[in-house]
């Protein structure tokens, strides 16, 4: 992509309406723009970002079996009303009427309807275990929407449902769905440390979040520092291999880990050695529930067991902020002169400097490199805009691509490209035929 001809509005300074970094960098990067209280647009460079993430997401439940659906953002309350959610729900649900004036509502999640889309589609406990997702903007009238796209009113979220016959496999399900968490977050740079949480209006009483530790984060964590010490980014798992996953879950659970919610402090300093002690704020980019029945039996999600007997499916639900991972993600990686994006998120990555447009010998060379990576399938961001070469530092640090390749005049006297590691300023002198083995 030029960014002559690209469409990222930057700001120059700190909007100030902005409270945390990434509300501000998102905000200064032309990421996204507000539309109203927590409902933003998603310009080319955030909206890049944001389906990298939702790739990943999309990825890794695939792998653990999940089937992906979609269904629609406008939900009918008569669903709600079958589970009692209608008006437990308060205030956050968005509820409309359509010109017949029927009653409906912006969905905040989506149990009873997969439930009921489930329950009309299987019969037999021979159709079991099934898990169905979807990746689907979300409305809650969040009496305080702040922080930008970490606390929105409409947001995009992976919602995962998960249908057994028995408590024990549904336990199994759970298990699946709480270590294809680790190996998604992982993918993104994240350490995302699985805590025991509450149920809230989705329900139940098995329940972890998975949070990102970040000064920002809303919540307060108290953790064992041996959760850093660990590598989750690289294990295999056999996702059909009950014991394995559980082991997985074991060792993830054994250790401690709470939020100020569920934190017992002499249960953590009977556990926990003073010397290992780590508290501070966290993120919470996923939560999932497993609430057996709780959906299965008022929506009549039954399926004829072995003996024959109707029985209520067990179910449990499992969410991930795509959206509040943008955000998050940049609260745990960015310096002083802006974002860090790792790699498999980042929203192109190769920065192409051109230090002297209109040089020649540099237009050429550029557009050389330039028509390399892209017929590589590199994602690269070439600024051939005719601006000085700091302002170009400048945009591309703050944009945080992960590799900067910058081409001026002196550079080619003798050959070479300059490489610049976003991530830890490391600079590397490149032979200018030696630059596409280095992406492609
Ligand atoms: N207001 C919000 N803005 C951005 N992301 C949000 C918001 N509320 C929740 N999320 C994200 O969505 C994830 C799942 O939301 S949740 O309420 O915990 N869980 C559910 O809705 C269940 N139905 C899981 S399928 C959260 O972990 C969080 O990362």
């Amino acid at each position: 992509m030029r960014l002559s001809q690209y469409f990222m509005p930057i700001l120059r300074d700190d909007p100030k309406e902005a409270e945390i970094v990434s509300h501000k960098l998102m905000l200064r990067c032309g990421m996204i723009r507000q539309e109203a209280a927590g409902s933003y647009s998603w310009l080319p460079l955030g909206y890049r970002v944001l389906r990298k993430i939702e790739q990943i997401v999309r990825e890794e439940q695939n792998r653990a079996g999940a089937l992906e659906v979609l269904m629609p953002t406008i939900q009918p309350a008569d669903l709600w009303r079958k589970s009692g959610r209608y008006d437990a729900y308060g205030k956050e649900m968005l509820r409309i009427k359509d010109r017949h004036d029927r009653d409906m509502l912006y969905g905040p999640t989506n149990e009873e309807m997969i439930t009921d889309i489930f329950a009309q589609g299987v019969q037999s406990y021979k159709d079991l275990p099934r898990n169905l997702y979807h990746i689907q903007w979300k409305f809650r009238d969040e009496v305080r929407p702040r922080f930008g796209v970490m606390r929105g009113r409409e947001f995009l979220m992976k919602d995962a449902y998960s249908f057994d016959l028995t408590r024990e496999a549904g336990q199994h399900s759970y298990n699946k769905m709480f270590v294809s968490y680790l190996k998604t977050f992982a993918r993104m740079g994240l350490k995302a440390v699985p805590m025991r949480a509450e149920t809230g209006p989705i329900g139940g009483k098995d329940s972890h979040e998975f949070l990102i530790l970040a000064d920002t984060g809303e919540s307060e964590v108290f953790l064992d520092r041996a959760f850093h010490d660990m590598d989750w980014s690289t294990f295999e798992i056999d996702y059909d291999n009950v014991e394995a996953v559980a082991k997985v879950v074991d060792e993830f659970t054994s250790k401690y880990a709470a939020t100020s919610e569920m934190h017992d402090q002499a249960d953590y300093e009977t556990r926990v050695p003073a010397d290992r002690r780590v508290t501070g704020r966290g993120i919470e980019v996923g939560h999932i529930f497993f609430f057996g029945t709780k959906y299965s039996e008022p929506l009549g999600a039954v399926v004829q067991g072995p003996d024959g007997k109707m029985v209520p499916v067990q179910s449990g639900s499992y969410g991930i902020g795509v959206s509040r991972l943008v955000g998050g993600i940049i609260e745990a990686s960015h310096d002083a002169a802006g974002i860090i994006w790792p790699e498999p998120v980042a929203p192109f990555r190769v920065g192409l400097i051109n230090l002297k447009v209109g040089d020649a010998e540099t237009d050429a060379a550029c557009e050389k490199l330039y028509a390399a990576l892209e017929a590589k399938g590199v994602d690269v961001l070439y600024d051939d805009r005719d601006e000085r070469a700091g302002a170009k530092f400048g945009t591309m640090d703050l944009i945080g691509l992960p590799w900067q390749v910058i081409i001026g005049p002196r550079g080619l006297k003798d050959g070479i490209a300059e490489v610049k590691n976003r991530r830890t300023g490391e600079r590397e002198n490149v032979a200018l035929d030696q630059l596409l083995a280095r992406f492609a």
